[in-house]
Parts: structure tokens; sequence; C-alpha cells
């Protein structure tokens, strides 16, 4: 094993940081980074991996990725580049296992020059770190490695069972130092509100908290897309220190990299229209040029003057430049350095020992721990990041100070009977219509959950679980704070039990409408997507709930379609039965005598029996307890049919 950490070149990089990777390196990160060894897979081989897929606009076959070969040895470090479009990604996706959409993908991935024995167990002895690596904002570096560490389905939980606390520390401690973020440990990654770590300190935090499964083989995709180059240099510099001292095998596909990220890397794979056009040391590249004609100029970035030539988008008269592209890659066929990549192939798959095992150490947290992990991280969120619970608390609590000094001290007359209306329905539907701004909060969430998805640490049943309990002591305090101001404001049934029966069904109208905003937001998790999709479903539900039109005056489709099952009825008709049901109000009095807008049976006394006013939209008191349920129903629907949605795009 070899620890060259390139110094970089260029005047925009670090020059007077060492790439780590060096011999004291070595020796001061080993206790710290025993669990990362890799003593198992000397190296990974693909052979003739061709991917084809339905071309999105003709209908026939494409081909992704053209008969693909290659071999990364452990502690070698594997660039995958090409022009936009050529295949990386695909080609990644297929090498890690993961889903490529296509319509056909063949070819094989080796092992130690066997295949794996299971998706399964290739997925335990790998990693693969996205482009855009979701990470949480509100939590600190420490809390990111510390959480992935307790949902790994590999070492991580089966440490903090059995080895101890303690020893999660340490890892969590040398990845700390092993990415250079020591000083940054109990920093925020960073909300929208609350800066955080840079954007190359976030990368680097992603590839640490995949590491922290002490996985043999990385696919990185992109690792330094969106990064400057001195940034994107150290990202690369200190995967590759991780690599060496631990005998990792990283394959990464990156875009441009400046000349010292280039150098930073063992081997590159240079594809273009998804075929190889060169597989080998990054060392002997220019010199395979040069051998075909193309000498680099001096103080050129090799990186762009390859890019440069086996990319024909922009070739002014393209179809020479095609002829051109299919000579180098005809001539890469006939090279020195494929043959040589041949008989490193055939050697490999002779020296096979069979498939290879994931270690047997870690166990998989059970499904209790995971849920409990998780609505601890959830919770950490919950008080730190604003946007999750604390802006909408503060929301809400406006809301109920206008809706309590708009309709203040209604006093029990008829004329209050039709502001007590409106206000029972502006308050439910509003406060149903706000669950909207969860909306960002739980596409984060998503997008974490996406990712630990595939990299195997949870599904989708932890996820619904720990998200629906992890809300239900806040929509309470709402439920609470939002009732206790508006409702004594506007004088509704000033009694405890009335209170509490209203508290009551704030609490449901929030549990649904957030259960709304879930199922919405994991069908289309896109703000402004979730966001349109929410507001149009509260409008109908505000539509057909029984305020605008009676129910008995709503036309059959609404009625039928819709009525039964929009929550907003239930919230409605039983705070208007709690206000109502047990109320008596004065009618008005004039010169004539008495005036009464609602003829009851104590028109004769001038007052209004509340049952009036119930008995014009067909209310009736004593259904509580059937409406509670019906309720929860809904609320279970809501988070079944997202339980399927999360499960169908696994
Ligand atoms: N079904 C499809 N029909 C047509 N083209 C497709 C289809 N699926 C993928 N492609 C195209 O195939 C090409 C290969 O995609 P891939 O993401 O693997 O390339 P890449 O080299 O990683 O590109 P980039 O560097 O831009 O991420 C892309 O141009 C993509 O748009």
């Amino acid at each position: 094993m070899t620890a060259t950490g390139s110094s970089p070149a260029s005047c925009a990089e670090p020059n007077t940081k060492e790439a780590p990777g060096s011999d004291t390196d070595i020796e001061k990160f080993a206790a710290a980074e025993a669990h990362l060894r890799n003593t198992t897979v000397h190296n990974i081989s693909w052979q003739g991996v061709t991917v084809t897929v339905k071309d999105r606009e003709t209908g026939l076959p494409k081909t992704l990725v053209d008969n693909v070969h290659g071999l990364v040895k452990a502690g070698e470090i594997c660039a995958l580049m090409g022009p936009s479009g050529s295949g990386k990604t695909t080609l990644l996706n297929y090498l890690a296992s993961r889903p490529t959409h296509a319509r056909s993908a063949t070819g094989s991935v080796h092992l130690d020059g066997a295949p794996p024995p299971s998706r399964a167990a290739f997925r335990a002895l790998s990693c693969f770190v996205e482009q855009e690596d979701a990470l949480l904002g509100a939590l600190t570096v420490r809390e990111t490695l510390s959480f992935s560490a307790r949902l790994s389905s590999s070492t991580g939980a089966g440490l903090v069972g059995s080895r101890g606390k303690r020893e999660v520390e340490a890892r969590i401690d040398g990845l700390l130092d092993a990415f250079g973020l020591r000083e940054q440990a109990d920093a925020l990654v960073g909300t929208p509100l609350r800066k955080g770590i840079s954007g190359g300190q976030k990368r680097r935090l992603g590839v640490a908290s995949q590491l922290i499964t002490s996985p043999k083989v990385m696919f990185l995709d992109e690792p330094t897309s969106g990064l400057d180059s001195a940034a994107g240099w150290e990202v690369v510099s200190f995967l590759r220190g991780v690599a060496k001292r631990n005998n990792l095998i990283v394959i990464a596909s990156i875009h441009q990299p400046s000349t010292s990220t280039f150098n930073l890397f063992d081997k590159l794979l240079l594809m273009s229209h998804g075929k190889t056009h060169y597989f080998g040391p990054v060392s002997a590249v220019t010199p395979h040029y040069e051998s075909l004609g193309h000498r680099m100029p001096l103080q050129v970035n090799p990186a762009e003057f390859l890019l440069e030539l086996v990319n024909t988008d922009f070739a002014v008269r393209r179809e020479s430049a095609v002829q051109h592209l299919d000579e180098m890659q005809l001539a890469w066929t006939g090279s020195s350095t494929a043959m040589e990549l041949t008989a490193a192939l055939a050697a490999a798959d002779g020296n096979s020992s069979g498939g290879i095992e994931p270690d047997a150490a870690g166990k998989k947290p059970s499904f209790l721990s995971l849920v409990l992990t998780l609505l601890h991280r959830s919770f950490v969120k919950s008080y730190r990041d604003v946007v999750v619970y604390a802006i909408r608390l503060a929301m809400y609590t406006g809301l109920a100070i206008m809706a309590g000094t708009v309709w203040l001290r209604l006093s029990a007359t008829q004329s209050s009977i039709q502001p007590f209306i409106n206000s029972i329905f502006y308050g439910s539907a509003f406060m149903s219509f706000m669950a909207v701004a969860y909306t960002p909060a739980y596409i984060e969430d998503y997008m974490q959950y996406i990712k630990e998805k595939r990299n195997g640490l949870y599904g989708a049943t932890a996820m619904m679980v720990s998200n629906f309990l992890v809300g239900i002591p806040y929509l309470f305090i709402f439920a609470l704070v939002f009732s206790s101001i508006s409702y004594w404001l506007t004088n509704f049934q000033p009694t405890a039990q009335a209170f509490f029966t209203w508290v009551l069904w704030v609490f449901l109208d929030l549990l649904a409408a957030e259960s709304l905003v879930v199922l919405l937001s994991s069908l289309f998790p896109s703000f402004v997507i979730a966001l349109a999709l929410i507001a149009f479903a509260n409008g109908l539900w505000m539509c057909v709930n029984g305020f605008m039109v009676p129910p008995d005056e709503l036309n059959v489709f609404y009625k039928y379609v819709f009525h039964y099952w929009d929550y907003q009825k239930y919230v409605f008709e039983n705070m208007m039965v709690n206000e109502f049901s047990e109320r008596v109000y004065t009618c008005a009095t004039t010169v004539t005598g008495c005036q009464c807008m609602w003829q009851t049976d104590l028109a004769d006394q001038c007052l209004i029996r509340g049952q009036g006013i119930l008995d014009e939209y067909g209310y009736q008191p004593g259904y509580m307890g059937k409406d509670v349920g019906i309720m929860m129903g809904i609320v279970f629907g809501y988070r079944l049919v997202a339980w399927i949605v999360l499960k169908l795009k696994e």
C-alpha cells in the first residue's frame, strides 16, 4: 500500500496542506480507523457491462453504457470521467447494484473474481454516496455521524448494543479527524435560516457518514460537483487518505476536476457515448493519447484536455467528430493498456476464492431500536429547526389572536349565531390549511429517508411510525395554545367540557391535515408541487365540509365522492354541535315585540334553542365517539397510502 497524497499544484488550491495518506497519517489513524480496514475485498472487476433503455422520444432501444470493462484494486481510487451524458452515473449505479431504469442491463460485476453471493451481501460490503447527499440541517456534524452509526445496518447498531458507546464515539472521532471535521464537530450542518458548515465540509460529512458502516467498496456520484476547486481537492484528498490507509476501493464519477484533484486518482475510466475510451493508470493516459497523435499542450489541465478530446457535443462538423471519436475508441481497444486490462481481468477471475460474505460482526438493529433512533433524531430536529414546529407555533398563536379579536366576545344572542358559525369554519379550515408549512421539513426527512433506505438502513414502516409519533405532542400543543386563546376571546360555550372537546377537535384536525401533507409530499416530493396540491386539497375540503353548502343541499357528486371522507366535515360538524347543542340564544326585541331568526320550541320565551341551528345543517349530538373513530380512520388511511407510496418508491 502506498501513501502518496499529491500536493495541489494550482494556485487556486491550498498548497500548504498535504493530502492525508502519508506514513505518519497511517500511524496516527491506525487505532481510530481499525474498523475501516479492508482485509476482505482485494478487487472489484466488471466485464461487458451494457445498459440499454427505451428512448424517451423514439421508444427505440438506446444504449447508455456499451460493453465496459474495468478492475480496481484495494487501496485504489478510480475516477469515472466523461462528457455530460456519457453514461457515468448509469454505470456507477449498475456497479453499485442500484436501479438503472434500464430495459436491459447485462455484464458481470465480481468481487475478487467471483460474483457476490447476493445483492444484499454486495450492499453490505459497499456504500453509495449520492451527488446531492441529503443531510439533516438541524443536526451537528457529530450527531450526523452518531445517528448514522445507530441506524446502520451493519456495525453501528451492533456496536451500540455490544461493544458499547465508547467504541462508537472512538469511530466518530476517527472519522472527524480523517475528514478534517474535528473543529466543526459541534457545528450545525445548516438550515436555510441558520448558517452551518461549508459546502465542501458537507460533502466530506456525507462521505464520512457512509463510512461509519465500514464498507469495503465506495461508490461516489460526483463528490465534487458544485464545489470550487480547493474544496473539491480537499474532498478527494481526504477520501484518498482514508482509502489508502485502509485499503478501501473507491470509484467516483467526476465532472471536470482541477489538475491536482485529477492527479489524486490512481485510475481513470474515460467514457464517451457509453463506451470506454481509456481505462488504466492516470499516469498512463497522456502517453496513450500521445501515441494516438494527441499531444497534451503544456500548462493545460489534463482532465479538460481529455474531456475535450472525447466530447462531440460542441463540434462544428459533428459527423467527422463522431467518426474521429470512433477511431480513437477503436485505437483504445487495440492498445497495450487495454490488453493489460484484459489480462488483469483474467488473472482476477483465475484467482477467485469464491463469493465474499460481509463481516458477520454487525447486527441489524431491531425495528423498535430503529424507530426510537428515528424518533430521537426527529425530536432533535423538531426543537432545533424552527421551520419544523416553532414557526408554526408562532403562526397558530398569531392566528388565534387574530381570530379571537376579530370575533371578540360574541354574546349569546341571535346576531352572534352566524359569526359563531363563521368563526368555527374559519378557525378549523385555516388551522388545517396552515399545516402546509410542514412541507419543507417533511421533504427534507423524505430525502433523508430515500438515501438511507437505498443504503439499507431502515424502511417505510419505521419512517412512517416515527414521523407520526414525533408530531403528536407538538400538534397537541398547537391545538391547546390556539384554543386557549381564541376559544375564550370569542366566547364560545363557556364550560370546561366544551373547551376540551374543542381542543380535541382542533388536535384531530391538525393530525389529519399533517397526514395529508405527508401523503401529498411523499407522492410529489417537490415543494412547489406539494404546496399546490395541498392548497388545492384544502380548498376542496373547505368547499364540501358542510359550511359553504349545507350537507343536504350539496350536489350528489361532491356529497358522495368527497364529503364523507373530508376530515374537515367531522371537525366542523362536531365543533358546531359543541357550540350549539346545549346553548340557548336570545332573540331580538323590537317595538313590535320579539323577533327570532330561528324558530324553535323556545320562541315563546324569545329564545332560540341551539339545536334549531344544528337542524338546518342536519347535525345531531351523540355521534362524537363514532366521528372520532372516523377521523382516526382518515388519519390512518392517509398514513397507510403514504406508506404504500414510500414502499413503491423503494
Ligand atoms: N430513457 C432514456 N431515453 C433517452 N435518453 C436517456 C434515457 N435515460 C437516460 N438517458 C440519457 O442518457 C445519458 C446518460 O445518463 P447518465 O446520467 O448516466 O450520464 P452522465 O455521464 O452521468 O451525465 P452527467 O454527467 O450529465 O450526470 C444522459 O444524457 C441521459 O439524459
